[in-house]
């Protein structure tokens, strides 16, 4: 089997304005500007930056070292208030009124992908669909132990029959292998790492390439660094009961989902120490997780590209790409589709969110139904050319 390796850099030749490290190491005035507008959550080691400022700045070092501090605790609090905000898993049994209306204007906005599935098929008309599916909380169910959250046997059979009739892809931000080990079909593609790390199977029957398989790496020169902070938050976190670190390659996961609210400022502040050594490295969100990952320009948007492109669907008007993800990082995936005027993301929440996506469904369990019905959809539309097939051959 020949194998079609692609790093980020050779990627780089064929996608414009991508894979660039954000982070400026060498600009010590830069970085300061950097934590002063707030736009990152963490900021450099102090005394290397305070060394490097010397005398061009008139204040002293003592009240600078104060406004540091001061922006520091300020940008721990902002972040535990975020923390808060993009965990809303559960409904109210009975939501006040203009919860209700939120609710109902969110929902002519995005629309149900069931009961708008006519819609969803009619735009595929001519078109080869391919499946883009996230794994916690939109095939699996948002549960409190992250090894424990196995996909029902029904959701297998479900994903695996629309793999039959199109190309599939499970993207996730967890590490790759793991992610297998739950799903367990060999005919999928996989993008773990939030799409860092990206592997096809060895033959596909819509896969122009052939005989190749697919594998891309975006972030290799990171695993050295990921594996050191790994043990660093370990070791940090081993205080706050609840908390756990989850090692996703070439990313991290901090769960507070078991973690006692009042001690979420503490862990929010234990991450950023450990994470001011890291310019390198930043900090996102998912469900109850704060998600640690190389500042590359590369994210589940990002992998989709690089999907249907291996798929030869690079800029083509044949193809529907459909993206159906619960998180805040499948909106990557959702503003590509939107932007590029191709496809639908459907978003998995009970709860009206800012997103990108086109459509919605509730829970998983109406992902798999979605599943269940373009399969029968897809295999009525063969069995009718079959039968039109042997109807003119008999003829
Ligand atoms: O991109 P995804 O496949 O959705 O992965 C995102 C994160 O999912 C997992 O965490 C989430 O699900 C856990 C199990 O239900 C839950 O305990 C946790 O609170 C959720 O955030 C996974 O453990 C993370 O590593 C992924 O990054």
């Amino acid at each position: 089997m020949e194998l079609l390796k692609t790093s980020r850099a050779e990627y780089r030749g064929k996608m414009t304005k991508q894979n660039v490290v954000v982070s400026d190491c060498t600009s010590p005035i830069g970085k300061v500007r950097l934590a002063a507008s707030d736009s990152a959550l963490f900021s450099p080691a102090i005394p290397k930056t305070l060394a490097a400022l010397g005398g061009r700045i008139a204040i002293s070092k003592k009240k600078l070292m104060k406004r540091l501090d001061t922006r520091r605790g300020a940008r721990v609090s902002t972040w535990v208030d975020s923390m808060r905000d993009s965990s809303p898993t559960r409904t109210k049994s009975t939501p006040s009124l203009p919860e209700t209306e939120e609710k109902s204007s969110w929902i002519l906005r995005h629309p149900s992908a069931l009961e708008n599935f006519e819609q969803i098929i009619s735009a595929s008309k001519g078109k080869q669909i391919v499946m883009f599916l996230d794994y916690d909380g939109t095939l699996s169910p948002i549960v409190e132990d992250p090894d424990q959250a196995f996909m029902s046997v029904e959701m297998r059979e479900a994903v695996r029959d629309v793999a039959r009739y199109f190309p599939t892809a499970i993207v996730s931000g967890r590490c790759r292998d793991k992610v297998y080990n739950f799903v367990r079909l060999e005919e999928l593609f996989y993008a773990g790492s939030h799409g860092m790390d990206i592997k096809g199977p060895s033959k596909h029957r819509k896969c122009d390439k052939g005989n190749q398989a697919v594998i891309f790496e975006a972030a290799s020169e990171f695993l050295p660094m990921i594996v050191e902070v790994y043990k660093a938050l370990v070791n940090e976190i081993s205080s706050i009961p609840g908390a756990k670190v989850e090692n996703n390659k070439f990313c991290l996961s901090v769960h507070f989902r078991c973690v006692d609210e009042k001690s979420w400022a503490a862990l929010a502040e234990q991450v950023r120490v450990v994470l001011s050594a890291y310019p390198k490295l930043k900090l996102t969100q998912g469900r109850k997780v704060l998600e640690i990952r190389p500042t590359i320009k590369w994210d589940k948007g990002k992998a989709l590209e690089f999907l249907l492109e291996s798929l030869g669907y690079a800029n083509s008007n044949e193809v529907l790409p459909i993206y159906i993800g619960d998180d805040q990082t499948d909106e990557d995936a959702f503003k590509v589709l939107r932007h590029n005027g191709q496809g639908f993301g459907i978003l998995v929440s009970r709860v009206a969110k800012e997103t990108s996506a086109s459509y919605s469904l509730q829970e998983p369990s109406e992902v798999k139904e979605f599943l269940r019905l373009l399969v029968e959809q897809e295999s009525g539309l063969q069995k009718g050319q079959d039968s039109r097939g042997k109807r003119r051959g008999q003829g």
